[in-house]
């Protein structure tokens, strides 16, 4: 049963009603946009599946009077590791686009991340900004002065729009000329593998974010969820992973983190909001969430985001049985 004390609004008291209401008051083609994916939906359908395989292992006694849900992205503190993933065309969703998102963000002092993709400045959302952090999805294209242009305005920002994929990037030439080119860190959008985030290291990155891009590519890759585990062990702590895909409720949030994930990051979530009531929409899924992620924390006995361990999460197997990861 939903968690009727969570939300200040009479018809929307969890992530799934606001997927339901939100996107129901868009035209279908843009509702299609924003909630299918690739090919057959496996992948779409896995990474929130996956969620439901791991299991919570609360421990009891443990004084959780106080819990305290902040924590931290590129060295800034965040009042809950959660964030805004970049995605496109914030404004088909409702007009006040990515300056309503961003304000959410800001307000709730959460990360808020904008997609190269985005209907509005990269300036004027990042002036939104109260503090949280913020961060800029750059796609290295063909015609590297655009790049440049983009890494330019981030960072007079602080913080980042045109396009021509490069099929060609390689590690040995695009992580050197990114690094080159920009005083920013540097994350990783897109890995899935161990391997990748050996490399990762080896090149200096700053940080990887285990994505799917939302089960929106390659239909038949692993949910983001089961990638995690690998490629938490190859990060060894030298680089942090964050993790986007799936995560529709507070114990998600949780779970990524007990499976070691440093920073959970939501792309529909706050598209559903906007289009069901704009920034106070976007506002109620971060209530939402918060309200669930803090109770789950109590309940499990973590008072602390460090204090969610490996420890506080088991794994279903095929034949049902609760295996010790
Ligand atoms: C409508 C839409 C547009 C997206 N646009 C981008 C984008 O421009 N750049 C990008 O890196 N990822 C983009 N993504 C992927 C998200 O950053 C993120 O990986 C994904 O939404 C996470 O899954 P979730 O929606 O289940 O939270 C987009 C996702 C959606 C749903
Ligand atoms: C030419 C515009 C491409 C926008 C791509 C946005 C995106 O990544 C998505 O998944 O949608």
């Amino acid at each position: 049963m939903a968690n009727r004390g969570a939300s200040h609004d009479a018809r929307v008291h969890t992530i799934g009603d606001l997927k339901e209401l939100g996107s129901n008051k868009l035209p279908k083609m843009y509702k299609d946009y924003f909630n299918e994916g690739a090919m057959d939906l496996i992948t779409l359908s896995d990474n929130e599946a996956a969620y439901n395989r791991y299991k919570i292992r609360p421990r009891i006694l443990v004084n959780v009077d106080n819990v305290d849900t902040r924590s931290s992205l590129f060295g800034i503190e965040t009042a809950l590791p959660l964030g805004f993933s970049p995605a496109a065309m914030h404004k088909l969703a409702h007009p006040d686009g990515e300056l309503a998102t961003s304000r959410a963000a800001a307000g709730f002092g959460i990360s808020m991340g904008l997609s190269s993709y985005a209907t509005e400045s990269m300036e004027n959302v990042a002036s939104q900004g109260l503090g949280n952090p913020y961060f800029m999805q750059v796609c290295v294209l063909k015609d590297r002065s655009t790049t440049l242009d983009i890494l330019r305005r981030a960072e007079e920002n602080n913080d980042a729009d045109r396009f021509a994929f490069d099929a060609s990037l390689d590690w040995e030439t695009t992580i050197p000329w990114l690094k080159a080119n920009t005083k920013m860190q540097i994350w990783l959008k897109g890995v899935y593998t161990s391997e990748d985030v050996a490399l990762a290291v080896e090149y200096g990155v700053d940080g990887v974010v285990v994505s799917n891009h939302g089960g929106r590519q390659l239909d038949g890759v692993p949910a983001t969820l089961d990638s995690l585990r690998e490629c938490v062990v190859a990060a060894g702590g030298r680089i942090p992973v964050a993790i986007d895909g799936g995560i529709r409720r507070g114990t998600d949030i949780f779970k990524a983190l007990a499976l070691g994930a440093s920073h959970c990051l939501v792309g529909r979530i706050p598209i559903w909001g906007l289009a069901y009531n704009g920034q106070a929409g976007v506002e109620l899924a971060l209530k939402i969430l918060t309200d669930e992620f803090r109770i789950c924390m109590a309940l499990a006995g973590c008072r602390t985001i460090k204090d969610i361990t490996r420890q506080h999460i088991t794994f279903l197997n095929s034949e049902g049985i609760l295996a010790k990861l």
